[in-house]
């Protein structure tokens, strides 16, 4: 599978994110060419043994791992006791509505979360869940905003962003609405849309 990891890389984004779920699209294996060092290497999982996430951290040098599975509380915690240096997004996925009680066991073992759309896959669906749900979010815990997001919401970021529910936003994560074919990403797009967010090029 063709991928332009290096030229995203070199956009300088604060986050880069890698998927280790064998089914999806945009597996990644195999060796990583060296990226800019500001960029933070993320590894995403989907219920993977925990195991096989320390090994890919220290296969890859990362240094977030983001949970898209059912993974518990208490695997978070396993994690963390394990590569103490790592920080953990756990991912919950919303379609609707959201209980936000979920979060809760999550607060004292994970450092982000990430709010994605409920969809077929347990990631990459693209497209957005109505991000009006946030309006309820109870936690002060900084937050990734993600799911089919894409340059037709670059006018519906800023009004968000504007929100008092976008106070923890501390992210916003992009996918597919980025790529010209699963894994390869639209160099040209990514600058646009940081350009439109008035992000440093
Ligand atoms: O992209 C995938 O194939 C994927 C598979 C399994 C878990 C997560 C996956 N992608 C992540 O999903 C979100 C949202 O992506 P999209 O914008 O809706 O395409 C993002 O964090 C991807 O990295």
């Amino acid at each position: 599978m063709k991928k332009n990891t290096s030229e995203i890389a070199n956009l300088k984004p604060d986050y880069l994110g890698f998927i280790f779920w064998d089914k999806s699209k945009r597996h990644f294996s195999g060796p990583m060419k060296p990226i800019p060092h500001t960029v933070k290497k993320v590894g995403v999982f989907v219920d993977a043994s925990i195991e096989t996430v320390v090994a890919r951290i220290q296969d890859y040098d990362l240094l977030l791992v983001q949970l898209h599975g059912s993974e518990s509380p208490e695997y978070c915690a396993q994690l963390k006791a394990k590569v103490k240096q790592v920080q953990i997004i756990k991912v919950f996925s919303i379609k609707n509505d959201f209980d936000f009680d979920a979060l809760k066991p999550y607060e004292s073992v994970c450092d982000f979360y990430l709010f994605d759309t409920k969809g077929e896959l347990p990631g990459g669906n693209g497209y957005a869940f109505d991000w009006g749900v946030l309006k309820e979010y109870p936690s002060t815990k900084p937050y990734f905003l993600s799911g089919g997001i894409g340059l037709n919401e670059i006018d519906s970021l800023k009004e968000f962003m504007k929100r008092p529910e976008a106070k923890y936003c501390h992210a916003i994560d992009v996918n597919s609405k980025f790529e010209i074919e699963p894994g390869f990403k639209d160099v040209e797009k990514v600058k646009e849309f940081k350009k439109e967010l008035g992000l440093k090029q």
